[in-house]
């Protein structure tokens, strides 16, 4: 069974390509690499799998997420699913959260959004994904404000915020990178804790080859604008057959 299939997505600025012929699939619950330098195509290729690719640029080929093709689907349909289906988490968490509003209730917003919880049963639940991220003193983080926590404690509001729906798919873009080096390896364990407590699939998009191996069953390399090779992170990490990855090899050695 396939959760996620992409097939010959090319993504374009005019004339100029970025992403060229891009397949690939995740199954329900794989948790999957993509990994390769700056400018590469990584990111894109995840915008373009949420439908958010920025404005300008212009997409072909296919993303099926569950039979449902999200190239060309009305922003309506996205929303429905962004959230809920496919989660995400970015680099930067202040990105992600209003500063204005209380995290509590922005990780309940997300419950209310798409009709899982009704507006105690949020709140509760609020609580509860909080202490699930390991947040200390739940109660009191969700009458925060943003600006009053860590960027890892952020980044765990935001991890939370995803989880909320249990995704089907969550997609993190180097989630860890801004973060305390001291702080990224706990809030990576907590990422895959989440994922693998809800079943969910992941889509990891990160330059760091020691994070894929930790938790990524399989790996996509990406290279200007292509996938050049994929397969089990233990082959690809082991015998990488492009001279690209092996590269990237030498260079995290
Ligand atoms: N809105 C845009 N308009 C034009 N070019 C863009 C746009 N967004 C990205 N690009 C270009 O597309 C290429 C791929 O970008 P992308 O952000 O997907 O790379 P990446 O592999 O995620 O890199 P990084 O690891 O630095 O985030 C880059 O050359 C980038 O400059």
């Amino acid at each position: 069974m396939t959760l996620l299939s992409v097939e010959g997505l090319g993504i374009a600025a005019g004339v100029l390509p970025l992403v060229e012929d891009v397949s690939f699939t995740i199954s329900p619950g794989e948790r999957v690499g993509l990994i390769g330098a700056s400018g590469s195509g990584k990111s894109l290729t995840a915008s373009a799998v949420m439908g958010l690719l920025p404005e300008g640029l212009t997409s072909v080929g296919s993303v099926r997420f569950a039979d449902r093709e999200l190239l060309g689907a009305s922003e309506r349909e996205l929303s429905r699913l962004r959230g809920k289906d496919i989660a995400m988490v970015f680099q930067e968490p202040m990105s992600a959260l209003n500063p204005s509003m209380r995290v509590g209730r922005q990780v309940a917003e997300a419950m209310l959004l798409h009709g899982t919880r009704d507006r105690r049963g949020a709140n509760a639940a609020a609580v509860e994904l909080l202490e699930r991220v390991r947040l200390p003193e739940p109660e009191r983080i969700a009458r925060a404000y943003p600006h009053q926590l860590s960027g890892g404690q952020r980044q765990r509001v935001v991890l939370a915020i995803a989880l909320a729906n249990d995704p089907a798919l969550l997609i993190c873009d180097e989630p860890t990178t801004a973060l305390d080096v001291t702080v990224q390896a706990r809030v990576l364990e907590l990422i895959n804790e989440g994922v693998r407590d809800h079943g969910s699939a992941l889509l990891f998009i990160t330059h760091d080859l020691a994070v894929v191996a930790t938790v990524c069953e399989r790996v996509l390399v990406m290279n200007e604008g292509r996938i050049v090779e994929s397969g089990s992170t233990r082959d690809v990490l082991s015998a990488p057959k492009h001279e690209y990855t092996a590269r990237l090899l030498e260079a995290s050695a």
